[in-house]
């Protein structure tokens, strides 16, 4: 299948299990692959038919904005499901980076995938 991407956005969020993180807001780096046939898009060169990566990355801005999540799990099920349920995409790839979380490691986080190719 095609894959429109986003690569390393950045949104800011409440995340966080412990006490001193409930009340401050932290960094999320967001890296996804989205299934989508680009083939019609291509055709008519017209973004009505495509996955528009911008509207993508706003929701996905203004998710994060929202939300108030213990566990990154948490964040990128929840977000999953809101992309597929409102973009329609039928497919995808999400890794979700806490930088900083363990200050021994670049990153640590979870990558999921959802739906069917
Ligand atoms: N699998 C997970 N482990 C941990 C999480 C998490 O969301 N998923 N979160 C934390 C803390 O919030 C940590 O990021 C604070 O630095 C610990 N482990």
């Amino acid at each position: 299948m095609d894959k429109v991407f986003i690569e390393g956005l950045e949104v800011d969020t409440v995340i966080g299990v412990y006490d001193w993180e409930r009340g401050i807001r932290q960094c999320l780096r967001l890296d996804l692959q989205l299934g989508w046939d680009t083939r019609a898009p291509a055709a008519e060169d017209d973004v009505a038919k495509a996955l528009d990566y911008a509207a993508v990355s706003a929701r996905i801005q203004a998710f994060a904005g929202e939300a108030s999540f213990f566990l990154v799990e948490t964040f990128a099920e929840r977000l999953a499901e809101v992309l597929m349920a409102e973009f329609g995409i039928p497919w995808l790839r999400l890794k979700l980076t806490k930088p900083g979380a363990v200050p021994a490691a670049s990153g640590v986080g979870v990558e999921i995938e959802r739906g069917c190719r």
